[in-house]
């Protein structure tokens, strides 16, 4: 897929989501019966094995070949104080990726999938979205694109993860903005900011909310105005790993908020995504049931790079390895149901 090379594609793209393989589907569910198992007895791993089988167009669906996308960028806002850390953390920790020494480093290899570190213009933060758009269109469909980029015609699944300080902030401005509420919902502590840091942090998105109340809720106008470049990434990589029926696994708070915008448009968007994990940042279990989607782990992280979504990819694993891997009743000669 050659990326987004107007808002118009990228609408066209939304407008347009394919949809899974039904007869994999089927062919998958006859064989999940046939299994030697009680029907039913392993829950929501048989329920995964029919998901990754529509994806995948195949009764037999694999990982062979998996992969982590982790977007880094940097945003304009973070001069209001509302992160933990200082900016330059971001630009440090892609460093450390690239060097190996990250907990996505270790997470990505344990799951068995090739990390793909992108990071996007740092040195050039988006401009502050309490004033001004945080993109212009061209900066918002470069994102775009670069996230499309890591999708390739191989690909078994796809993981999307993020490092930006700050971006916890903006995740928030776009739920709020994608699906209303108050604000002081979508907002938590992020990497760790006191009630102080929580307070500006309420008052930032309030700020950008007013600031852009006028202008159309659509979801590009919505990505571009109140997202940021490892935001837009995302929306664009998980927009064509649909278009290439790939699935995915999202990670945590950012992750599924850079569908917010997409989702209030187009809810079928998360069709072809696992919600890999529900992160500990208080946004993320309130944006889940608004994507429709129940998380696969609940493991009290709240780390972002891609992390709890691949320590999922692990259990979607054990899934597809036992509907592959096991014996028919007819096989093993087991008597099935009276
Ligand atoms: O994935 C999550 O749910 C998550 C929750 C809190 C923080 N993070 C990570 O921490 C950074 C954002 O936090 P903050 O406080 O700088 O907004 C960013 O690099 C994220 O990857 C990630
Ligand atoms: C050290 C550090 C690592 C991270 N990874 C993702 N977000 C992060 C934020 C910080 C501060």
């Amino acid at each position: 897929m050659s990326g987004f090379a107007s808002r118009a594609a990228f609408d066209a793209a939304l407008a347009d989501l394919p949809e899974p393989d039904r007869a994999a589907t089927g062919a998958a569910r006859a064989r999940q019966a046939a299994l030697t198992k009680p029907p039913g007895s392993l829950g929501r791993l048989e329920d995964i094995a029919l998901f990754m089988a529509g994806w995948q167009g195949t009764a037999r669906p694999r990982i062979a070949c998996g992969r982590a996308a982790l977007f880094a960028g940097n945003h304009g806002f973070v001069v209001h104080g509302v992160s933990a850390f200082p900016a330059s953390v971001t630009e440090a920790m892609v460093a450390n990726f690239v060097n190996g020494g990250a907990a996505i480093n270790a997470l990505a290899t344990a799951a068995g999938l090739e990390l793909s570190v992108v990071a996007l213009e740092l040195d050039r933060p988006t401009a502050d979205f309490t004033q001004s758009p945080a993109m212009t269109e061209d900066e918002c469909l470069a994102a775009l694109s670069a996230g499309a980029a890591v999708v390739t015609p191989e690909l078994d699944v796809l993981v999307v993860g993020e490092m930006g300080i700050g971006n916890t902030t903006a995740a928030a401005a776009l739920c709020a903005r994608s699906f209303g509420g108050a604000v002081a919902e979508w907002v938590g502590p992020g990497t760790g900011v006191d009630p102080d840091g929580i307070a500006r942090k309420i008052a930032v998105v309030e700020r950008a909310l007013a600031y852009h109340a006028g202008a159309p809720h659509t979801p590009f106008e919505t990505l571009r105005r109140l997202g940021g470049r490892e935001i837009a990434a995302i929306a664009g990589a998980v927009l064509a790993a649909r278009r290439q029926r790939v699935p995915v696994v999202l990670d945590g708070f950012i992750t599924c908020a850079a569908l917010a915008p997409l989702a209030a448009h187009a809810p079928a968007i998360t069709d072809h995504c696992i919600a890999g994990h529900c992160s500990a940042e208080p946004g993320h279990v309130r944006l889940l049931g608004h994507l429709g989607l129940e998380p696969l782990l609940s493991l009290g992280m709240r780390l972002g790079e891609g992390s709890g979504a691949a320590v999922a990819v692990s259990v979607i694993r054990s899934a597809l390895a036992a509907h592959n891997g096991m014996a028919t009743f007819a096989e093993a000669g087991v008597a099935e149901a009276l």
